[in-house]
């Protein structure tokens, strides 16, 4: 990008701001000129999902700069709640409302669009589709980003565009449901991504297979001479670029038949649209398609292709619009969830059967399966789609559909026995035919030993001793034990039949009335279904007769002794505290680790603040008492369960639910713990946590691991101030938080929802320094659960007397 030639600005403000970013080493291209209108080069920032991403940024700025926000657009794509698909524009909260003269363009670039990219908020779309996705699926979200980041925001596509290069390309899709020749002429890509591979005559052979018999052309003159050049000299239904380069081939309704041969069509590298809708074309789509890489709109429909689709199909990462609808195509369909573009996809009348892949429903605008023969399940179509879709395949089944689908077998936490090898069958029958033999032996022995015992007796009664009776009755074994609570009850362990033989320990229910007599096996024969997938395990909501509802945590890779796993699940249960989630059973034994809790209905902190709000709000006074509550809370979870050093150790806004009465429960609590190799404690990640909230501190003390707690409290501070995600993927709230609040931004800080509601602002900048102090890098400096606790009180305090004092 040429760096800026001339300064002709009547304000030297403009002067200065400008030239402050080009001293910063951005890469700024003026537009005429003037200081008005220009671009700027733009990186990801680092450690988000848009690192390595680089856009061409324009910047427009009002005769009033800087006394008005000036205006900013991406260039080329990106994907991103708050910047909207079409033009690029971008919704800058931070500029648009709070825009103040003391801010500079450096500011827009080092903080604000940073920042934007690093904290999306869906709440507020401007591309809407970019919003529901990161609402609904954070994972297929991330990967679209990312895709985008590869398709449209490489050095590549910010350098060497022509002005005619730079339309959209989906813009005009939109518009061309209908196609004609003179619809899909209009396409370019979009922001300037070109397809230049030149075509040799030679790679047109697909063409030559064609045979426009008794088809009209529009000029007079097909063209279509191998000797010739398609471009050039303009063969009828090509259209190519300046460089010559066939981009289209579109040749619908023209009477044409004969067999296409993909294999040579996809020579033709730099083809995007192919469109060859009502002729007469027959073949088949091979593998070979996958040489198509730049295909986007593929449309065939109307002719008599057959045979399978290529599973290569999927492979096509730009296909934006298939239309096969109407030809003789059968077998299953390529998985296209992989194709996160695609915008139309129709495939009715046809023969294709097999199951529907999940596609990429929320980004398609056009998608219709009807009158085929697929079967099973349609996969969640999020609302999105209408039964005329899906119409005319009899074995289809569920939403949109009216006939519901079977029931699913249950899942079952446990997971499923894998296969055995013949050495292990050989093994357990040998195991059977033992116990087979020993049982055989028992029952002998009995015998013998009974008629024994009748001898005796009447010996004894010979000799009146009757002394021998009573010891062979003496039970063989007892096993249930006893464990006290906390309020030094008896509470009891239940045993499994199996335990009797050995095999299996028992459910251990630790406080829960409703679950005595509950077995093991019970639990595990109970419906469940699963919940969640953490990074210590999965979660799994079980459902008992008699409407109680259980969740039970499976937790992956413990790495404790079931010894000791004991002793802590009975320390911790021997803590009783109102605000923290007991767990109601325990099962350890050394493959399987399982803590039950009783199902809590309303929700968790995180859904809370970042779900969608359903008219639920969530103000300053309650974000106050939920904070109140969970210091207390840890402080004393943190004091009764010092001397055993069991801290939370995974304290984050998904583990704090809300109980019947709506008040917040920490959940969870101490539930994942190794040791080091010299039997000290470490955090669940063996250290690889992040090492700022110390409970992988590598000099790791009893007190380093409660001062992780502190850090992850202050955390959950932060998002009830801020209002914003915790990111994993390196998108850090507490990084961000510092880096506004160094720049004495504070008040930028704030949820705006809070600063609307006319939240005391000194009391949300005591509760943030309260935060500041407990993610402090250094775990030592961080202040004590109980002193955090009494801090947050006295704002508490604070409020309620400035509330009561209110006239
Ligand atoms: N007792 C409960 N009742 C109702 N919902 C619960 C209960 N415990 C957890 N949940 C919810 O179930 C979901 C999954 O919980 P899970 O513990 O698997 O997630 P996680 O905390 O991210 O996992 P991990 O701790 O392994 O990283 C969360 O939304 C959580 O709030």
């Amino acid at each position: 990008m040429p760096q800026l030639a001339k300064m002709s600005s009547p304000s030297k403000r403009r002067e200065m701001d400008v030239m402050k970013l080009m001293m910063s080493d951005y890469n700024v291209e003026t537009i005429n000129d003037g200081l008005n209108e220009f671009n700027v080069e733009f990186h990801g920032p680092k450690e988000s999902l848009y690192e390595g991403g680089v856009w061409k940024v324009r910047v427009e700025l009002p005769d009033a700069y800087p006394y008005k926000s000036p205006s900013i657009g991406f260039m080329n794509k990106i994907f991103h709640p708050n910047v909207d698909e079409l033009s690029g524009s971008v919704c800058l909260d931070v500029i648009n409302q709070s825009w103040s003269p003391m801010f500079d363009l450096l500011n827009v670039f080092e903080v604000f669009l940073p920042q934007l990219l690093l904290y999306p908020n869906p709440s507020d779309p401007l591309n809407g589709d970019a919003a529901s996705l990161m609402m609904k699926d954070r994972k297929l979200y991330d990967q679209k980003v990312k895709e985008y980041c590869e398709r449209y925001a490489k050095k590549e596509h910010i350098t060497n565009t022509t002005p005619d290069e730079e339309s959209d390309d989906e813009n005009i899709s939109d518009e061309e449901s209908n196609s004609s020749d003179d619809d899909i002429a209009g396409h370019a890509d979009p922001y300037g991504i070109s397809r230049r591979s030149r075509v040799d005559s030679d790679q047109t052979s697909f063409m030559d297979k064609l045979s426009p018999v008794n088809a009209v052309p529009t000029n007079g003159n097909w063209g279509w001479n191998m000797s010739s050049d398609p471009c050039r000299d303009k063969w009828e239904g090509v259209t190519c670029d300046g460089k010559n380069s066939v981009k289209k081939i579109v040749l619908e309704t023209s009477n044409l038949a004969g067999v296409l041969d993909a294999n040579s069509l996809c020579t033709v590298k730099s083809v995007g649209v192919v469109s060859l809708k009502n002729n007469k074309i027959t073949g088949q789509l091979t593998e070979e398609i996958e040489n198509c890489r730049d295909l986007t709109h593929l449309y065939i429909s109307g002719n008599q292709f057959s045979g399978d689709l290529p599973a290569s199909l999927s492979q096509l990462n730009n296909l934006k619009r298939v239309d096969i609808s109407n030809n003789n195509f059968n077998g299953e369909l390529p998985d296209f969830s992989k194709i996160s573009g695609l915008i139309t996809f129709l495939a009715q009348n046809n023969q294709l059967d097999g199951k529907i892949p999940d596609f990429d429903f929320f980004n398609l605008k056009e998608f219709n399966v009807s009158n085929n023969n697929f079967s099973g399940p349609i996969p969640d179509v999020k609302g999105l789609l209408q039964n005329d879709s899906f119409f005319g395949n009899p074995q289809l089944c569920g939403k949109p559909l009216q006939n519901a689908c079977p029931p699913a077998p249950q899942t079952s936490i446990m997971p499923k026995k894998s296969r055995k090898s013949w050495f292990e069958k050989l093994l357990l029958l040998s195991g059977y035919i033992i116990l087979g033999l020993v049982v055989v032996c028992f029952f002998l022995y009995k015998l013998v030993s009974k008629k024994k015992i009748r001898e005796d007796e009447e010996k004894g009664r010979n000799k009146k001793i009757a002394a021998n009776d009573a010891a062979s009755t003496v039970p063989s074994t007892t096993i249930s034990s006893s464990v006290k609570d906390g309020s030094g009850q008896k509470t009891s362990e239940y045993s499994l039949s199996s335990v009797e033989n050995g095999m299996a320990p028992p459910l251990v229910v630790l406080t829960s009335p409703l679950l005595r007599g509950l077995s093991f096996e019970e639990l595990l024969r109970a419906p469940a279904e699963l919940l969640g997938r953490g990074k210590n395990g999965s979660l799994y909501k079980v459902m008992l007769d008699g409407g109680v509802n259980l969740v039970v945590k499976r937790i992956r890779n413990c790495g404790i002794s079931s010894e000791k796993f004991k002793t802590r699940m009975t320390q911790i249960d021997q803590v009783k505290c109102r605000n923290v989630l007991p767990a109601v059973a325990f099962y350890c034994s050394r493959q399987e680790k399982l803590l039950v809790y009783e199902y809590q209905p309303d929700g968790n902190l995180f859904n809370l603040l970042h779900g969608s709000s359903n008219g639920q709000i969530f103000d300053w006074g309650s974000r106050l008492s939920v904070a109140d509550i969970i210091a207390e809370s840890l402080a004393f979870m943190h004091q009764e369960l010092h001397e055993h050093g069991i801290a939370h150790g995974n304290l984050k806004s998904m583990n704090i639910l809300f109980n019947m009465s709506m008040e917040p429960c920490i959940s969870e609590y101490g539930i994942m713990e190794v040791e080091n190799q010299d039997g000290s404690l470490l955090s669940p990640n063996n250290g690889i946590e992040s090492p700022n909230t110390g409970h992988a501190d590598s000099t790791f003390n009893a007190d380093s691991t409660f001062k992780g707690d502190v850090y992850e409290f202050g955390v959950i501070l932060l998002e009830l101030l801020t209002g914003k995600l915790v990111q994993q993927n390196g998108l850090d709230l507490p990084g961000w938080v510092h880096s506004v609040v160094k720049e004495e931004w504070t008040v930028e800080v704030f949820d705006k929802a809070l600063i609307q509601e006319g939240a005391s602002e000194e009391r949300m900048v005591s509760l943030l320094q309260v935060a500041l102090q407990c993610i402090n890098s250094t775990p030592n400096d961080r202040p004590s659960m109980s002193r955090v606790s009494a801090m947050i009180k006295s704002i508490k305090e604070e409020e309620e007397r400035s509330i009561s004092s209110d006239p």
